[in-house]
């Protein structure tokens, strides 16, 4: 797998494809069917929207797209390379070049300034934005010298959206950016992500128990024991400040 063979195509394969992608862990009676037989495409540059109940699959999907975890069976493409017997060496370095995590609790370094939690990725990246652009694109420019102490939770997780893709990710991915933030700070944070969207373009997926959240997205994906139990383009897509919470 080179890496030139993950970049994007102009009119080229979806940025994911799955087919009957699978995930069960353990065994026997007491194994755990995560994932039963996820089909899915989605195309390069779109924000999808995951939701479903607790334990019906979500973080799963994602860590196994992120190349965090493994699918049990299945196939998986990115950007038309079959990923799902790729070495861990390749998908170290598949994260590493083309996907940016967010969490719903943010790990920033307490004795950095947010400019400083951003400049630990742009070091190591070959081609990054620079910790003030990366910043400003999720509307802190007026905090970089500030410490996550002296930052509000939503701060804090935009800084952790500005870390994530200041390597130019071609893929974000959000495991309940918004769980641990009321409802203001919530819509700021989606805001950030919407913005990163459109002027990156990275292809962008938020898992959320908020099902308002599904009105900003392109595509919205609702899972249910496993499966795919609805995916569905939205015709016109909302503000996030016209989300109800
Ligand atoms: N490492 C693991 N070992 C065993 N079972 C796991 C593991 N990770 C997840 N599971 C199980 O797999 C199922 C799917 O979990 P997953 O976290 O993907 O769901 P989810 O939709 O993201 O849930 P939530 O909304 O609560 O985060 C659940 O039954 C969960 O308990």
């Amino acid at each position: 797998m080179q890496a030139e063979t993950l970049k994007q195509q102009a009119g080229g394969p979806p940025c994911f494809e799955t087919r009957k992608l699978s995930k069960v862990y353990g065994e026997g009676p007491g194994a755990v069917h995560a994932l039963r037989g996820v089909d899915l495409a989605v195309p390069e540059g779109e924000l999808v929207v995951l939701l479903g109940p607790s334990g019906s699959g979500k973080s799963t999907l994602l860590n196994i797209l992120g190349g965090l975890d493994r699918a049990s069976s299945g196939a998986f493409f990115f950007r038309g390379t079959p990923m799902h017997d790729a070495s861990e060496r390749q998908l170290t370095r598949f994260r590493r070049d083309h996907v940016g995590f967010v969490f719903q609790f943010y790990n920033l370094m307490p004795s950095l300034t947010a400019r400083e939690n951003v400049s630990l990725v742009t070091e190591i990246a070959p081609d990054p934005l620079a910790p003030e652009e990366a910043l400003s694109l999720v509307g802190l420019e007026k905090r970089i010298d500030h410490f996550p102490a002296q930052l509000s939770g939503g701060e804090q997780q935009r800084v952790a959206i500005a870390r994530a893709i200041a390597k130019k990710p071609g893929v974000l991915l959000c495991d309940e950016p918004t769980g641990a933030l009321d409802s203001a700070t919530g819509i700021r944070v989606l805001e950030a992500l919407k913005n990163v969207n459109e002027t990156l373009g990275a292809t962008t997926f938020i898992i959320t128990h908020n099902a308002s959240v599904a009105g900003m997205a392109d595509r919205v994906i609702v899972f249910g024991d496993g499966q795919i139990r609805e995916n569905r383009v939205n015709a016109t897509k909302a503000e996030p400040s016209e989300l109800a919470w």
